[in-house]
């Protein structure tokens, strides 16, 4: 069983006051979980962390009960900008992390097509990044932390840069893929709603805590419908109500 467990932990940069206090947080096999919080509240150096990209000052984390202390092998990372190799076609991007290190199978490369299809991007498969809008681009980079299966999967503001239908478009596409896949995912973004669409849990950061913990109990999948229904609201308005301090865990 694929489990994050994050124990009491803290980080400082150098001398720097301590960026992370205490965080103690669990996300199950399965579970989409969002962070949320102003900016510089420490989402990013919590995420690394999570991830084994950082290792804590103090605390644990623990991926299925053992003690993490390299970056988790295989895990698939999605930033704000796509960082896609403008030399390579789309194809090539998405098999990158496999040919880093051997040549793909027919299998793997089976697997990087039909991930094009499910990211709607198979006419794309071999242009070069330039050629792509940004909302293309994202749906490669997505692809690409696909293509080893990964348990889980980390995502850092991915689809900031997007305009609103399209990010829409990408949500509906990445929480496809995540149920099919049964992934792990851990995501930072800004934007309430997306928070709230995408999650089965949703956590509000203020300086270096988390504030707040909340289960999304909305009907799945998430449709147009959910996304405009009364308790979609509410739940956006708890969250909103946890980032301006005024509603405690
Ligand atoms: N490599 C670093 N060296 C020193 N300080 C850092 C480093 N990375 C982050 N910090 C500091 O840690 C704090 C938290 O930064 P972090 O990027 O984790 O916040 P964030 O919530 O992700 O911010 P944002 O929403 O703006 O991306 C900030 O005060 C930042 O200046």
């Amino acid at each position: 069983m694929d489990r994050l467990r994050i124990e009491q932990v803290a980080y400082s940069y150098g001398e720097k006051a301590p960026t992370l206090i205490n965080i103690n947080l669990e996300i199950k096999r399965g579970e989409f979980h969002c962070l949320v919080g102003r900016s510089g509240c420490g989402k990013t150096s919590l995420l690394n962390i999570a991830s084994g990209l950082l290792i804590p000052d103090q605390g644990t984390v623990y991926i299925n009960g053992q003690r993490l202390k390299k970056p988790i092998a295989d895990a698939g990372f999605v930033f704000q900008s796509p960082t896609l190799l403008e030399w390579k076609t789309v194809l090539e991007n998405i098999l990158f992390p496999i040919e880093l290190k051997r040549k793909s199978t027919q299998k793997e490369q089976e697997r990087a097509l039909s991930l094009l299809s499910l990211m709607k991007i198979s006419d794309q498969a071999h242009q070069f990044p330039q050629q792509l809008s940004g909302g293309q681009q994202s749906r490669v980079a997505i692809a690409r932390a696909l293509i080893k299966n990964p348990p889980f999967l980390f995502m850092d503001e991915p689809f900031a840069a997007l305009d609103a239908i399209t990010r829409e478009e990408i949500q509906d596409d990445l929480l496809a893929i995540c149920n099919d896949q049964n992934m792990t995912a851990l995501f930072i973004t800004h934007d309430i709603s997306e928070a709230v669409y995408l999650s089965s849990h949703v956590s509000v950061m203020g300086k270096g805590n988390i504030m707040y913990n909340k289960e999304i109990n909305l009907p799945e999948p998430r449709t147009l419908k959910v996304r405009y229904s009364e308790h979609f609201n509410e739940l956006s308005h708890l969250i909103r109500q946890a980032l301006e301090g005024n509603n405690r865990k």
